[in-house]
């Protein structure tokens, strides 16, 4: 169990960043009865389809559809009524799309709700700053000034306001968007890495029991699962060190 009681397993998301469904498929069953969110990302919607989707649902997962979009409000608006349709559970825009384009996101999605035949919302939530981005990154090439942590509280005040359910940022800004934003505000953490994982293109990481201790509600974890020989070992590792605590 995490601090909030409930079990570690079903805040875990598994990030299926596969180039084929038949890749993912194969992972998909290797997990099989640990009762893990499922996340889709652009390389295996862009190949797979909704049709994959639709199987994770099928099979009774959570599933957190990560196509970050970032468009005019009027196109995010119908993207984010498509995708209510395929009955994920969770989805995604970026905050620097604006307070109207997130707003217009949440119109999509209660134009879904409210049309025939579709049962419940999914928590719509806006990326800050990626966990990829540092400190130099913000401030030199995007032109950002300050810290990285302020530029993510910023966009997750401006979240709020327009109404998401949460945010994805890294465990780093997580007691700071709790306090900016209330505590039922939904905070999604990819930048996750056990201890001694190599950290990639990742900048801003922490272990998954760091990150539940700063009171993140789920971690996203890709690579350390999907590139370890023993992918449910691994996840079973990471689960294991969430419960103990270390
Ligand atoms: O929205 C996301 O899921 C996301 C946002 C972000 O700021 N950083 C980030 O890494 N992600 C996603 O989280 C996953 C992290 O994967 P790994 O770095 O392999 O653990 C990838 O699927 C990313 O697309």
């Amino acid at each position: 169990m995490t601090k909030n009681g409930r079990l570690a397993a079903e805040r875990i998301m598994v990030a299926l960043d596969y180039a084929c469904e038949e890749q993912a498929e194969t992972l998909v069953k290797s997990l099989e009865g640990i009762p893990c969110y499922m996340k889709v990302g652009m390389q295996l919607f862009y190949s797979a389809g909704s049709a994959f989707v639709a199987r994770l649902k099928d099979k009774g997962y959570n599933v957190f559809l990560d196509l970050k979009m970032h468009d005019i409000p009027n196109t995010v608006k119908g993207g984010a009524e498509s995708i209510t349709r395929l009955g994920v559970d969770m989805f995604n825009v970026h905050a620097a799309g604006g307070v109207r384009m997130m707003e217009a996101a949440r119109e999509g999605v209660d134009k879904a709700v409210t049309g025939a035949g579709q049962g419940s919302k999914p928590l719509l939530i806006a990326v800050t700053q990626l966990t990829s981005t540092n400190q130099a990154t913000l401030n030199d090439e995007i032109g950002i000034a300050g810290s990285v942590e302020d530029a993510v509280i910023r966009y997750a005040k401006l979240a709020r306001l327009a109404g998401m359910a949460g945010v994805v940022a890294s465990p780093h800004e997580v007691a700071g968007i709790k306090e900016a934003c209330g505590t039922g505000f939904v905070t999604v953490t990819p930048g996750i890495r056990p201890a001694g994982a190599d950290i990639g293109d990742q900048s801003r990481v922490m272990t998954p029991p760091e990150a539940f201790a700063q009171g993140t509600d789920y971690v996203v974890i890709g690579r350390p699962i999907t590139a370890a020989p023993d992918p449910r070992a691994a996840l079973e590792a990471i689960i294991a060190s969430v419960e103990t605590g270390c």
